[in-house]
């Protein structure tokens, strides 16, 4: 097949020898700006703490603690004076503080750069990764599980943006036959993705008429002003055929119709390997009995032409069960085979691996773990508090940053392709005119639009990529409570806040599950929920074997609780809104559809409503024997291999009043334990026996009881690679 490939796209690449405007990157400037690691001048995370109500009487931005009094639903947090944090250049270009979202379409060509190109010498000649310092994205939940909380965890957002990954030889020479897996099984070889840069995928719908394909290859090389629009759109039309085309291939490998195997990209080299032999040729494939797993385990694992061929015909072979299948064997056992081969092959826990096997059709799994392996685009998102996207893409072109937008979805969006500049660290990034943002975190708050003058809570907001886009999307108006458990997280968030001058923006720092006690009559609410980050593991490869199934459990629990609150803290009296958008960097299904269809359970007065979002793949009704709401195919899923975004989960609920009926059976209910009163969590017996016990487990260590050893799970274990 080999189109795969081309919705990845490899680090921007630096252009460190090109010329820009006449000058090479080394001639320019000289002034270096003295910003801390959150890039803002003076340390702004060394703020003084203080209380919610005081934070709201100041006006200002704070740093609130946990344990606070009810805050009533006051709006309107008056602006910040112009200039009290945000250390502009002297030249910045000029901004249009009240351009919104929508304009920047209609906005003349007026994007000179002058007076932007003083950039430190230093920092032209930095490492391909320091190109992402500062990056503002969210990041997987990775505190102490054990604590369901946020004791630190802090592996830094940069991570989305770091330096190009190893990439996979899917070939095999004479050499590395002879070599353990583990050595032959990554290789530094160019891959097909970093060959042409991808565009993120946005829809079908997105598909544009063959006339802006001419147009692509009309203007040929270098993305201006006047062709970015229409090469894009003609990218995107492009790309969202191939993910199509990608996507019916992929289903009908799945349903089986023979071949299928042949066509998985990762491993299509694997015949030159061995020589073409076929199933029926010469040394065909026999799937390895239990023993002589165990044998090969023993040995030292199996080598990586070996993994690979067994790969491609496991999943040849399940494609096409009935006819491909040999005498006597079972479809489990090659799912057994070709899981553990998965693990061995791409470094996950056999735990993982299965878990998130089981997602996907056969050949599709292929290509989700295939996607994990490439980083994502670059992408950043226009502060249009601070700026025009069309502005800042002039200011950036002249800067040597090869970029375009990211599709019809986003007018704010900016892919970047590549750079000569560090991209976390422009006077345009410190003057706080983007945000280094994955296109996928758009996704939550494009779905939750909060309006002007609503009071919004980001319940889960470190480190501020979606309460600073809300805060732009609320033109500064209003008001954004954005909390996070982990108080050293709300330094970066201060620092985002502060940088892209949202002053309608109160940081506070209690634990999501305090509220609404804390404070509650929201319009609306984010909960961006902490996750297990299956979604990023193109940034966060340690996710790949970090993970067990306890971590899961937990997760899962603290997202029902989280979730549950959540709803809580949304008036239903809201003019504007009474919207709740939940939303994970995970793609597994304890995380997302289980957690909204128990929220549907517990809170009879919410339902689903659409997303609004124009593309993604709706959300599970049922997994392994598990029936879910129905609605719940409202919801949407969104995948590396088929979005080329990072995997994200979105789910958009309206809260509406509670009915005398409710209110009855809740009270009703709440009597015999069985379901939650309203405002307050509680455990469904059954279903939440697992939790109860960790609970209770937690409670007697924190009393200094002796606890009881954990009723045995299942083993996760170590990729053996
Ligand atoms: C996925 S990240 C949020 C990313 C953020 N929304 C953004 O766009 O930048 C999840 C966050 O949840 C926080 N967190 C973990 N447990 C929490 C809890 N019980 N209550 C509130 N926040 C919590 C973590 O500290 C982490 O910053």
């Amino acid at each position: 097949m080999g189109r795969r490939a081309k919705n990845k796209q490899g680090d921007p690449t630096p252009l460190a020898d090109r010329e820009v405007n006449g000058l090479s990157a080394k001639k320019l400037g000289k002034r270096k700006a003295e910003f801390d690691d959150e890039g803002v001048k003076g340390g702004l995370g060394k703020r003084p703490v203080k209380k919610v109500k005081e934070a709201v009487k100041s006006k200002t931005v704070k740093v609130v603690e946990g344990k606070g009094k009810k805050v009533d639903g006051k709006k309107g947090v008056k602006r910040k004076k112009e200039g009290e944090v945000t250390k502009k250049s002297k030249k910045a270009v000029v901004v249009d503080e009240d351009e919104s979202e929508g304009g920047d379409e209609e906005m003349e060509d007026e994007g000179s750069s002058e007076g932007w190109e003083d950039v430190d010498e230093d920092e032209l000649q930095t490492q391909r990764k320091s190109l992402f310092d500062n990056s503002d994205d969210d990041e997987a939940f990775d505190g102490d599980l054990a604590d369901y909380d946020m004791e630190d965890g802090e592996h830094e957002a940069d991570d989305m943006l770091r330096g190009p990954v190893q990439e996979l030889d899917l070939g095999s020479s004479s050499e590395d036959e002879d070599e353990p897996a583990s050595t032959t099984r990554l290789k530094g070889k160019k891959s097909k993705q970093s060959e042409r840069p991808a565009k993120i995928i946005p829809t079908g719908s997105d598909a544009s008429s063959s006339s802006e394909e001419d147009s692509e290859e009309e203007d040929g090389g270098r993305v201006t002003m006047k062709n970015m629009e229409a090469r894009s759109k003609a990218l995107d039309a492009k790309a969202a055929r191939e993910a199509e085309l990608d996507l019916a291939e992929m289903r009908a490998a799945a349903v089986g119709s023979g071949d299928e195997g042949d066509d998985l990209e990762g491993l299509e080299d694997e015949d030159d390997v061995e020589g073409g032999e076929g199933e029926d040729g010469e040394g065909a494939f026999v799937l390895p009995t239990a023993e002589e797993r165990e044998e090969e385990k023993k040995a030292g694992g199996p080598q990586v032409h070996v993994v690979q061929r067994r790969m491609k015909e496991c999943v040849r072979v399940l494609g096409n069960f009935r006819k491909l299948g040999a005498k006597g064997r079972s479809r489990a056992e090659y799912v057994l085979q070709l899981v553990s081969d998965i693990a061995n092959y791409y470094g996950y826990n056999e735990f993982l691996a299965e878990k998130l096997f089981q997602l996907f059709p056969v050949s599709e799994a292929i290509e989700f773990f295939e996607a994990n392996e490439v980083p994502r685009p670059v992408t950043i998102r226009t502060n249009t508090l601070r700026a025009r996207r069309r502005d800042l893409a002039q200011a950036l072109i002249n800067r040597g940053v090869n970029l375009e937008p990211i599709g019809k979805w986003t007018n704010v969006g900016l892919q970047v392709f590549e750079s000569s500049v560090p991209i976390g660290a422009t006077p345009e990034y410190l003057a706080g005119h983007y945000m280094l943002q994955a296109a996928s975190s758009f996704l939550p708050v494009i779905a939750l639009s909060p309006q002007p003058n609503e009071r919004v809570l980001d319940m889960a907001s470190a480190p501020g990529g979606k309460t600073t886009h809300m805060a732009a999307l609320m033109q500064n108006t209003g008001v954004v409570f954005a909390n996070d458990a982990n108080k050293a997280r709300t330094k970066s968030l201060t620092a985002n806040v502060h940088r892209l001058g949202c002053k309608n923006v109160v940081v506070c720092s209690y634990d999501g599950r305090e509220f609404p006690k804390v404070m509650g009559g929201f319009d609306r609410v984010l909960l961006d929920a902490p996750c297990s980050g299956t979604g990023v593991i193109s940034k966060d490869a340690s996710v790949k074997t970090n993970k067990t199934e306890r971590d899961f459990t937990l997760l899962s629990h603290l997202q029902k609780q989280l979730i549950l609150c959540a709803i809580d803290s949304v008036t239903p009296d809201s003019k504007t809104g009474g919207y709740l958008v939940y939303s994970t960097c995970s793609v597994t299904v304890d995380e997302n559809e289980a957690v909204v269809d128990y929220a549907l359970r517990k809170r009879p007065n919410v339902k689903l409503v659409e997303t609004g979002l124009e593309f993604g793949v709706p959300g599970f009704k049922s997994f392994r024997g598990k029936q879910f709401n129905p609605a719940v195919s409202m919801t949407r899923r969104f995948y590396p291999h088929v979005h080329n975004m990072d995997g994200f989960f979105v789910a958009k609920f309206k809260v509406e009043k509670r009915t005398k009926k409710i209110e009855k059976d809740e009270s009703e209910d709440g009597e015999d334990g069985e379901k939650e009163a309203v405002g307050a969590f509680a455990f469904d017996a059954e279903e939440d026996k697992e939790y109860i016990e960790e609970s209770k487990r937690k409670s007697m260590k924190a009393k200094g009881l002796r606890v009881p050893p954990r009723p045995s799970t299942k083993a996760a274990p170590a990729a053996s690679s």
